[in-house]
């Protein structure tokens, strides 16, 4: 079983103006309200494949009903733990380009990380993949994701990881089955200024094997991604289509990535199939849905680098 854990969740709220003009009222061509969060993200597109996983995490308020409700009616199973306050509600503007508001989140406390902590151990079977992804609400410490390597580790099962900096340093040496970077977090990983050259990626991206990553995959946006192995690396992107909605394209990338890795233990093709996934989310919506996944992987090119 893949097991997704959304720390902090949010609704996305995803709205369309042509033009943005700060400090006027502006109104929206459209505007669309989603269940979002890293986690969350990568169930929605696991089902999309026909992949089981459960979705845990924190959830609260009259949000977090919506997020719950959303998923029901998407037959995406989850097992939130409740916390007292609202889950947060995440802006994402597209106007000339894309920006994003993404609020704090509630308060954590001590009893509902307890309830959470006890909810996965009690679940957890040997061979299950907990994907563990975004940012970290009010209450839980910088190490939040790193202490719960233990209890997974412990039940015999494997992390993913997809958060940045030192968070993600932290947990390197315990051996997550893939780490998901975009090459802007993989440079700030290193104090870098921004790579200019694939080389310079791979170079960073083998940093990340060599501090313990099973497999590291660098997401670059419209450039595609690459794969990066100790002793080779692999550039892949799909066809360019019309750019609707980047919102969880990295999401659908690494679910994309761990869902089929988990599958057939096949990295090239669980790229292969990331890629399909980030470039298909991007040309959708909503997250892509099979037919896009499927459209947008017959068109997919991959290189040694
Ligand atoms: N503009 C785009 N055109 C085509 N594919 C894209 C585009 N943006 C993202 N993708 C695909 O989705 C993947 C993840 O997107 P990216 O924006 O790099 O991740 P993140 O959201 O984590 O920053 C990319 O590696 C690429 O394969
Ligand atoms: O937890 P964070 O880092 O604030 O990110 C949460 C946001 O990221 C998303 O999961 C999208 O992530 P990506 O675009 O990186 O795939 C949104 O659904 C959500 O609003």
């Amino acid at each position: 079983m893949i097991y997704s854990v959304t720390l902090n969740p949010s609704i996305d709220y995803v709205v369309t103006l042509e033009h943005l003009q700060l400090g006027l009222v502006n109104r929206l061509d459209s505007a669309l309200t989603l269940p979002g969060g890293k986690g969350i993200n990568v169930s929605r597109i696991l089902k999309a494949l026909g992949q089981g996983s459960t979705a845990l995490g924190f959830m609260g308020g009259f949000t977090g009903r919506f997020i719950e409700e959303s998923l029901q009616q998407l037959g995406l199973p989850c097992a939130f733990t409740k916390v007292t306050e609202p889950t947060r509600i995440n802006v994402k503007l597209r106007a000339e380009s894309e920006t994003e508001l993404n609020a704090a989140g509630p308060t954590i406390s001590e009893e509902e990380i307890a309830a959470f902590k006890a909810n996965l151990q009690q679940r957890l079977q040997p061979g299950d993949v907990v994907v563990m992804a975004g940012s970290l609400p009010n209450g839980l410490p910088e190490s939040f994701y790193r202490d719960l390597i233990p209890l997974i580790h412990g039940a015999k099962a494997e992390f993913v990881i997809d958060t940045t900096g030192q968070a993600l340093l932290d947990t390197l040496e315990e051996h997550p089955l893939v780490v998901k970077p975009n090459h802007h977090e993989l440079a700030a990983l290193f104090g870098d200024a921004e790579y200019t050259d694939l080389s310079q990626v791979v170079a960073a991206g083998r940093k990340l094997l060599k501090l313990g990553a099973q497999h590291v995959l660098v997401s670059m946006a419209g450039k595609g991604a690459l794969l990066v192995e100790a002793d080779k690396a692999y550039h892949g992107s799909a066809a360019p289509g019309q750019v609707v909605n980047s919102v969880g394209a990295g999401d659908s990338m690494l679910a994309g990535f761990t869902g089929t890795l988990a599958e057939t233990e096949d990295p090239l093709e669980a790229f292969k199939v990331g890629i399909a996934c980030g470039s298909a989310t991007t040309y959708s919506k909503d997250l892509a849905d099979r037919a896009k996944i499927d459209e947008v992987y017959r068109t997919i090119t991959m290189e040694e680098v």
